[in-house]
């Protein structure tokens, strides 16, 4: 395969004349002086590399450990939106060097799935990702590297989506896989399990940050490091909503304008059953006033919303809460619902002590 490695001036070119003076030997400018020159004497022009190809990755990742910096690391399927933003902009706070991946990842999909459908749009979220600065006195003004591995290179065997056709070293996390979103997507953890672990020993992230949208999966990334003495720490960082409360999400872009209408109601009911919870109410009360929101629209949504799961869950081990939440663990409360042929999922995090699962904010 051949090698890939684009650079990029990420600097803004509108080019504005300043009123700023340099002194040169006859007295007079040499050439107009422009606001980008400013720019570029008081910070280096930032170069995003995208690289496709491994060994490529492998020379930078060494020559930044030479370096004795941090690297996080922000793993993608793409398709872009501010909730993915956030999570690089957290990583730019907390590390030197900031690496992103967009790879969709065909295990983590069952064959009945939107694997082929799923959108893949590299070009736009490589000009967002540009266009992501922090200040410019931060050592690390950008996003450094984009990788975007191929299918080949990420499963040499290749990779059926039937489970039982499928060959290799596959990770899964037992007990915490098959429980929530695992219940409706059995494969779904197995898959991302794996694809996070080859995606860590490539990129060897100091830091590796997830949204608090994919709750379980971020419980399963934690016992996944801990339990494979991984050396990377993993931040959890806050849910970004649009101005009604629906959650961002790539999928988000498959709803039409009705279902997009009625797709609030999984955050409503989260919102209900979390102010049963404020007000003292057990799991069963909290559960049951939550599922009555979805049920009351399900039954006025012609056919569009379909009533999926609500669940309390362990934010550690996710075990089953059906009892009393313990206000020193606290829970997940998590749900998905069908809003047409798209699946929307969510969660709030009950109790306190939460704050010890959950991580930056922004
Ligand atoms: N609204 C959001 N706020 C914060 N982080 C998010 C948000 N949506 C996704 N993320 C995080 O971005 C990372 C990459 O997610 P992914 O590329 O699957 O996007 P997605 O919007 O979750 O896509 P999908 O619609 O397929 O679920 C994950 O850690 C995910 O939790
Ligand atoms: C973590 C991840 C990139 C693995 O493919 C994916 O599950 C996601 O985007 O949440
Ligand atoms: N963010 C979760 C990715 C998936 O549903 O496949």
């Amino acid at each position: 395969m051949g090698r890939r490695l684009l650079h990029s001036s990420t600097l803004k070119c509108n080019i504005k004349p300043t009123t700023t003076s340099l002194a040169t030997t006859n007295g007079f400018l040499e050439k107009p002086f422009f606001q980008q020159d400013l720019e570029t004497l008081i910070r280096p022009v930032e170069k995003m590399a995208v690289i496709s190809n491994i060994p490529e990755y492998r020379v930078l990742r060494q020559k930044w450990f030479q370096e004795g910096l941090t690297v996080g690391f922000v793993p993608t399927m793409g398709a872009l939106h501010d909730g993915h933003i956030s999570l690089v902009k957290n990583a730019l706070k907390m590390c030197d060097k900031v690496v992103v991946s967009i790879f969709v990842n065909p295990s983590q999909f069952a064959p009945n799935e939107d694997l082929s459908k799923y959108p893949r749009t590299i070009e736009e979220d490589l000009n967002l990702l540009r266009q992501v600065k922090t200040s410019q006195f931060l050592k690390n003004s950008g996003v450094d590297c984009v990788l975007l591995p191929t299918v080949e290179d990420l499963y040499p065997q290749g990779i059926p989506l039937n489970v039982a056709e499928q060959t290799g070293a596959f990770v899964e996390v037992k007990g915490m896989s098959h429980q929530m979103e695992g219940a409706i997507r059995p494969h779904f953890f197995r898959g991302v399990s794996t694809i996070v672990t080859k995606l860590f020993n490539l990129t060897q992230p100091t830091k590796a940050f997830f949204g608090q949208k994919d709750a379980q999966q971020c419980s399963v990334i934690k016992a996944l490091v801990q339990d494979l003495l991984i050396p990377t720490e993993i931040e959890i960082c806050e849910t970004l909503r649009e101005e009604d409360g629906l959650a961002m999400s790539s999928r988000n872009r498959y709803l039409n304008a009705t279902e997009r209408q009625l797709s609030t109601v999984l955050f409503k009911a989260l919102n209900k059953g979390k102010s049963v919870f404020d007000e003292g109410g057990n799991c069963k009360e909290i559960l049951s006033s939550a599922e009555s929101v979805i049920r009351d629209c399900e039954a006025n949504s012609n056919g569009v919303i379909q009533y999926q799961y609500l669940s309390l869950n362990n934010p550690i081990n996710l075990k089953n809460i059906d009892d009393t939440i313990d206000p020193n663990v606290g829970a997940i409360f998590s749900g998905a619902v069908k809003v047409g042929n798209t699946r929307i999922i969510d969660n709030l995090l009950l109790g306190n002590s939460i704050a010890k699962w959950s991580g930056s904010k922004i």
